[in-house]
This record gives structure tokens, sequence and C-alpha cells, in this order.
């Protein structure tokens, strides 16, 4: 290398720099979706501890996105994005995210209940004029107070993540644009499902550590991760600081926000159909997931797990947790070795591994330790998918065998695992089969969906089509979590009944609902996603959007 071009070289032009902010971006995406599903695998205790029954439970996860739907936050974060740039904006998102958990950890604990705070909210927040007229408010009458609060601290906390989510698109845009972009995007979601992973089977461990049941544990553990998460975020804001410098441009100024950009986007017809299958698609999983423990639960028959000894309670689920390493590290390797014989060898042994973590699971028998294995799944092959999509295309197609996958999980946990109740074996390897096919259609969809914006807008306005996109979504996010709370408890009016009138115990009621109405309800927006798919392939052919076409032409 000459000294002129030591001169020239940036940290962008460095591989390990730039692997190495793809790793601080990641990380703190790891962190943030740890969080956002950590009270998921402990709703029975969040019922039997805290009094949250389904209403108030799906009420609380929906809180997550109410201020980016009805406050416009999402657009109003893209417009940030846009004016301030990626460094100051990771930072704000991270500060946010933090004060957020930091108050809904306070919700859930001990010192909240009998608090001054918990009488005010018992009184208060009952009803939200105008919001309350249209179904559409976060509270309810006889909501339980440490709900409330904990539902404003998720609301503090959804601006944050959302914001996080598309600065860190943008991030990896600027610092990978031109090399190897997908294989960093893909690598970011494969790590932000490691998140979703770990937090199914470490939030019960700490919310039943030493015997003794403080869920306000699990909360804690995820406050400390979105702590590291903020550094992560500073130690990027340098780094990002220094490549301008070395580059003497400053992204905002070049592209600044207009707001025709949004009527623009707006106007894309193909904008929308993407727009709207992803809201259909993810609403039947994202809220799925802080459901899908419980429904394990409800839907099978777990033999006791000691709880007298940390190692005798969690020495499986650590050993299942190393190996699900194992095979999110394989499966990152394998896509980084050139020759197909070693990519093919390394994902061999992470089927083997894989084939181990789920016998585990089944000796350890416990729901949460099952479902772990949905995100682990989407780990492994969703990078591979969006090499795919960069070398052979097929976009709308995978989205279409994704949506299809959707429909027949959910019927299958409907109506095919309630027949195995008393079959302990059936009903596990049912379970497990059916997670898989489901953790498959988690990667195709995002696999294929999230490459697919940048054919559809102008490259200059993809940072405000993306927080458009997430603001659709985010419709879905918050009206399903509610929605499968309250067809819970309309369905299962028995249950509720008899355990008002105490006929059954809370921790009773909290694993003996019917999910089949719920299930049915997310299997017909896989159904509607898969139509948009369908329409989404017509489209493509007619008017020629590139979706079935490789990213990288030869
Ligand atoms: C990349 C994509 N992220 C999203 O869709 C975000 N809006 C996260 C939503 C999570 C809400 N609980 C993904 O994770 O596939």
């Amino acid at each position: 290398m000459t000294t002129t071009d030591k001169i020239h070289q940036t940290l962008r032009d460095s591989a390990g720099m730039r692997w190495l902010v793809l790793l601080l971006l990641a990380f703190a995406m790891f962190c943030s979706y740890i969080f956002m599903d950590i009270l998921s695998p402990i709703k029975d205790l969040m019922q039997s501890t805290r009094g949250w029954d389904s209403t108030a439970f799906g009420t609380m996860q929906g809180s997550e996105t109410f201020l980016n739907v009805f406050v416009f936050f999402l657009i109003f974060a893209g417009i940030i994005l846009d004016k301030m740039g990626v460094r100051f904006t990771a930072i704000l998102s991270g500060a946010v995210m933090l004060v957020g958990a930091t108050i809904n950890w306070y919700a859930v604990t001990d010192a909240f209940q009998g608090s001054g705070l918990q009488t005010w909210f018992t009184n208060n927040l009952n009803y939200i004029p105008g919001f309350d007229e249209l179904g559409i408010s976060p509270f309810y009458r006889g909501m339980p107070a440490s709900a409330k609060f904990a539902a404003i601290g998720f609301m503090i906390f959804g601006c944050g993540v959302e914001m996080a989510g598309i600065t860190v698109s943008r991030g990896i845009v600027k610092w990978f644009k031109g090399r190897e972009m997908a294989l960093a995007m893909g690598s970011e979601m494969a790590l932000a499902r490691l998140g979703v992973a770990t937090c199914m089977i470490f939030s019960p461990v700490f919310a039943k550590l030493g015997g003794v049941i403080d869920v306000s544990r699990s909360v804690a553990f995820g406050v400390v991760l979105l702590l590291i998460a903020l550094i992560m975020f500073i130690v990027y804001f340098f780094m990002d600081k220094k490549l301008d410098e070395q580059t003497g441009e400053a992204e905002e100024k070049d592209d600044p926000f207009k707001i025709s950009d949004l009527g623009t986007i707006l106007s894309s017809g193909g904008f929308w159909l993407v727009a709207l299958l992803c809201v259909l698609y993810y609403s039947a999983i994202f809220p799925f997931q802080k459901y899908a423990v419980n429904m394990l639960q409800c839907n099978l028959v777990f033999k006791e797990v000691p709880t007298d000894s940390f190692w005798a309670t969690n020495t499986v689920t650590i050993l299942q947790y190393c190996i699900m390493l194992v095979v999110a590290g394989a499966s990152f390797a394998s896509n980084f070795m050139k020759k197909a014989s070693m990519k093919y060898g390394l994902l061999t042994l992470a089927g083997v591994l894989l084939t181990v973590f789920c016998y585990m699971g089944y000796m350890r028998q416990s729901a949460e330790t099952v479902f772990a294995v949905f995100p682990l799944l989407a780990v492994g092959i969703t990078p591979i998918l969006g090499n795919y999509v960069d070398h052979k295309g097929k976009a709308a197609s995978m989205l279409m065998i994704g949506s299809m996958l959707l429909v027949l999980c959910h019927l299958t946990f409907a109506f095919v695992l309630p027949e195995f109740r008393d079959n302990a074996v059936g009903g596990v390897v049912i379970a497990y089969l059916t997670i898989l096919v489901l953790g498959a259609s988690f990667s195709l969809v995002p696999a294929s969906l999230w490459p697919s914006v940048p054919k559809l807008v102008d490259a200059k306005i993809i940072g405000s089509a993306y927080a458009l996109i997430f603001w659709v979504q985010n419709i879905g996010l918050w009206l399903f979590p509610l929605l499968i709370g309250k067809v819970l408890d309309k369905t299962n009016t028995q249950l509720v009944a008899d355990l008002k009138n105490g006929v059954i115990t809370p921790e009773e009621a909290a694993v003996s609902y019917d999910y089949t109405a719920p299930l049915v309800m997310l299997a017909c927006l896989g159904v509607a996603a898969l139509v948009l798919g369908f329409i989404l392939k017509v489209v493509d052919k007619k008017k020629g959007l590139g979706l079935e076409e490789p990213n990288i032409k030869a």
C-alpha cells in the first residue's frame, strides 16, 4: 500500500472497523430485543404475582407501540434521523429506551406495591377522553396500577426501540453501502433473534432465582442490558464522528429531509402492498411471541422442574443456551466461508447441535425452553436466505411461502396440538416441529421483505420509507397483543368466572386458557398476507418492479 492509499483510507475501508461498527449496532439491537419480550415468557407469573389477567397483560404489551402509532412518534423519529443524522439519533434512542425500561422495571417491583404512586394509578388514568370512545386506550377501568405504570414505561421504551431500528438500518447503509450490505443486515437481524431466544430462556430463570419468585429481577436484567446498549451507541458515536471527519461529509446535510418525500413514498402502489403485507405478517408473529410460552403451558403437560438449587434448575437451560450460541456461530461462519463444502459442513454441525438442543428442551420439559427454538432457526438461516435473495432473487415467492407456512403453523397450534394434551411425548414433538417451521417462515419473510423496499422507492428517501413501513406495522403490533388478550378472556368465560369466584387459583387459571380463537385469528392474518403476496407477485410481473430479480447481478 502506498502512502497516498493510506491517507485516503477511512475507517469504513477497513473490514475490521466496519464489522466492529456492525457488532456495536447489532449488539445494541440484541439488548433491546431482549427487553422487548422480557415479560413474554412469564405471563403466568405476572398473573399470579401482580394480578395481570390476559387483558391487562395484552394491553400492557400493546402499549409499546401506542405513541409511535397515535402520536406519530415513528414519523417524527424518521424526521429526526433525516435531520440530525445517525449518531445523534442512536444515542437519543438508547437514552429513551433506558428511561422507559427503568419506569417499566419500577412498576413491577415490590416497592411500587403499596406506594403512593400505586394508589394514584389505581384511581387515575382509567379513561382517556377521545381514545376510550374509539376503543384505543392504553388503559382501562380496573387495569392493575402496576400494569398501567408499566405500560407508560413500555410506551416510552417503544419510541426508543423503533427509533433505534430505523437508525441502525441507516447506519448499516452508511457503513456498508457498496460492500457486504445484505449480509450485514441479515446478521444484525439474526443477532436480534438471538436476543428473543435469550429472553425466552433467561427471563424465567431470573424471575425464579433461588426458588423465590420476583418478576422485577427479569426486568432489571433487561434494564442493565439497555445500559450496555447505550454504551454501545456512545462508542459508535465516536467512530461515526471520526468517519465523517475522514470523509469530510455529513450525510444529514447531503440528503436533507423534505415533507414532500413522504408524499412520494405514499403514492407508490408497490410500497403500500409491501407495507400491508408487513403489518399482516408481523402482527401474526410478534404479538404471538408474547403469548406463545403461555399457549404451550396451556396445551402441554410439563414435568415439575426442581427449584431447590440453582444448578438443579438451570444446568440444562445454560447448556441449551451454549448450544444455541454454537449454532448461531456456525451459521455466521458459514456465511463468511467461500467454499460451499465448508458451508454445508457447518450447517450439518448446526443441525446436529439443534437436535441435541431440542432433546435437552424435551428433557427439561418447560414451555420457555421449547419455544426458545423458534428464534434460533431464524438466527441460523436469515443471513443465508438474505444471501440467496442477493444472488438469486425470488423475494416475492419467498414472501408467499413464508405466509403459507405461517398459516399452517397457527392452524396446527389451534387444532392439532390440543389433541395431544394427554400425550407428553407426542405433544412436545408436534410443538417442536411446528415451532421450527414457524422459525423458517420468520426467516423467509424478513429476509425477502426488507431488502425489497429499496426496489420500490428512491434511495434518497429510504430512511423515511422504512419509518413509514414501521409505522404501519406498529398499528398491528399495538392492536394484536391487545386483541389476543381480549379474545382469550372472552372465549374463556368459565375460566374467568371461576377465577373471579375463587373456584380456581390464579396459578391454575394462568395455565388453563383455550387458545383456539386467538390462533385462528392469527391464521386469518396469514391468509390475508398470502393473498397480498400473490397480488405483489402479479404486480411485480406486470410493472417489472424487480422483486424476483437478484440484488447482485453478475
Ligand atoms: C427488522 C424488523 N424490525 C421490525 O420490524 C421492528 N419494527 C421491530 C418490531 C418489534 C416490535 N416488538 C425485524 O425484526 O424483522
